[in-house]
């Protein structure tokens, strides 16, 4: 048997959803630049599901769905009231808040086609209200109901804060949501193709895909990102904590990649965002470590930054919460994580590979009382 740790270089499947070939990503053949400059998010879920860029018609009837469907059932509300707030993580409370809407969606376990579509309009549309809800629920504050007039990403921040937001952020966040979309074969979609392999429901895959992007190597290192940014605290201070975790053999959040070679085509349009962001909040200081750890890391270790690393800056000077960077990553990925589910019950078989097995042979079974 030849083991190929991590799974690298292995390919599991064929997809039509997204591709990453030399460095460069597109979702269904569009190159992400040109979605980052030009699409809202809700023409990039259109493009992911139906592997089209919508028509105007088109456009305005998943936007409707969207926004028709962003309410969430009182009990997950009431149930969040339940939770030991003080000591719950955002992404903790998010796996179980999509486990939990499940129990309330009387298609959850219908298997054709038309319902999984419907479950998926459902999901998209519910992540950013259960988000929001429990950020505000957490802080002793009653949730916003969502609005239907607004954008996808305006809306978010708007039941966040209460505030409409202005549209640089509402912009700056929409950009955010098209970058993160989707990327092929990740940690977290894997695993939704997996469960939902064995002919498990959309909502069981949902959630599993949750707790695989929650880990700091993926979706968290966002807020990891930022712990580091907070703990460095000053420009000054860069040089000495990065060499000194590096000396320790210790990894800098936000750099590196399993399949990127010379560099994550995304982190380059959350740096410019960034600069802007951090410039306009009078927090330059965020945006001028994070270059400054970007030229030590780069030339020490050959690591270009990821996605996770300039988002982290960039949400920070959005207002938002540092421990709700990897939600709102959630948010944006629920889009890829639902077209990927979608491609494996098409086409479906069992995803199964094997172990070499390294342990002891021919052991001879010890009855308990004559055991040391
Ligand atoms: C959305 C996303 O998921 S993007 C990724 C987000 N994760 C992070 O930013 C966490 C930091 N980065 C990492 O841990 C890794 O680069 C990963 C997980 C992204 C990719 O991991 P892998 O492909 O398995 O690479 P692996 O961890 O084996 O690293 C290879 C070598 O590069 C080093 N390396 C990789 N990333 C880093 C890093 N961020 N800082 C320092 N060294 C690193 C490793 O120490 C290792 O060195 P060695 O060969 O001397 O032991
Ligand atoms: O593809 C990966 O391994 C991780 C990543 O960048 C993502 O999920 O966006």
């Amino acid at each position: 048997m030849t083991v190929t740790r991590g799974l690298e270089g292995v390919v599991a499947t064929t997809s039509t959803i997204s591709s990453i070939i030399d460095d460069t990503l597109t979702y269904v053949g569009y190159n992400i630049d040109d979605l980052a400059e030009h699409a809202t998010f809700e023409e990039v879920v259109y493009l992911l599901w139906h592997r089209k860029l919508p028509n105007k018609e088109e456009l305005e009837m998943l936007t409707k769905q969207l926004a028709e469907n962003a309410d969430i059932p009182q009990q997950v509300i009431d149930h969040f009231k339940m939770y030991p707030l003080d000591q719950v993580h955002p992404m903790a409370a998010l796996r179980t808040a999509i486990s939990f809407l499940g129990l309330y969606d009387e298609e959850a376990e219908a298997m054709n086609l038309e319902a999984n579509y419907r479950k998926a309009i459902r999901l998209q549309a519910k992540i950013s209200t259960i988000v929001a809800a429990f950020s505000r629920i957490r802080k002793g504050l009653e949730p916003v109901p969502p609005r239907k007039d607004l954008s996808f990403a305006a809306n978010f921040l708007y039941m966040l804060t209460g505030k409409e937001p202005d549209p640089i952020a509402e912009e700056a966040f929409n950009k955010a949501l098209v970058l993160h979309a989707d990327h092929e074969l990740n940690a977290s979609t894997f695993t939704a193709r997996v469960c939902v392999a064995t002919l498990s429901d959309v909502y069981s895959g949902i959630t599993a895909a949750i707790g695989a992007l929650k880990g700091p190597l993926h979706g968290g290192a966002n807020e990891a990102v930022m712990k580091m940014l907070t703990e460095i605290g000053t420009l000054e201070n860069v040089e000495t904590y990065i060499h000194n975790k590096l000396n320790n053999k210790e990894k800098i959040m936000g750099f590196g990649h399993r399949v990127y070679r010379h560099g994550d085509p995304r982190a380059k349009h959350l740096k410019k965002m960034s600069e802007k962001l951090t410039k306009l909040t009078g927090e330059p200081h965020w945006y001028d470590m994070s270059v400054k750890i970007e030229e030590i890391v780069t030339s020490a270790k050959g690591l270009p930054p990821n996605v996770d690393f300039y988002s982290a800056s960039v949400y920070h000077s959005l207002g938002i919460d540092h421990d709700l960077f990897t939600p709102i990553f959630a948010i944006s990925r629920m889009s890829g994580w639902l077209a990927h589910i979608l491609e494996q019950y098409e086409n479906n078989r069992l995803i199964r590979p094997r172990a070499e097995y390294t342990g002891p042979m021919r052991q001879v079974y010890v009855p308990l009382e004559e055991r040391a």
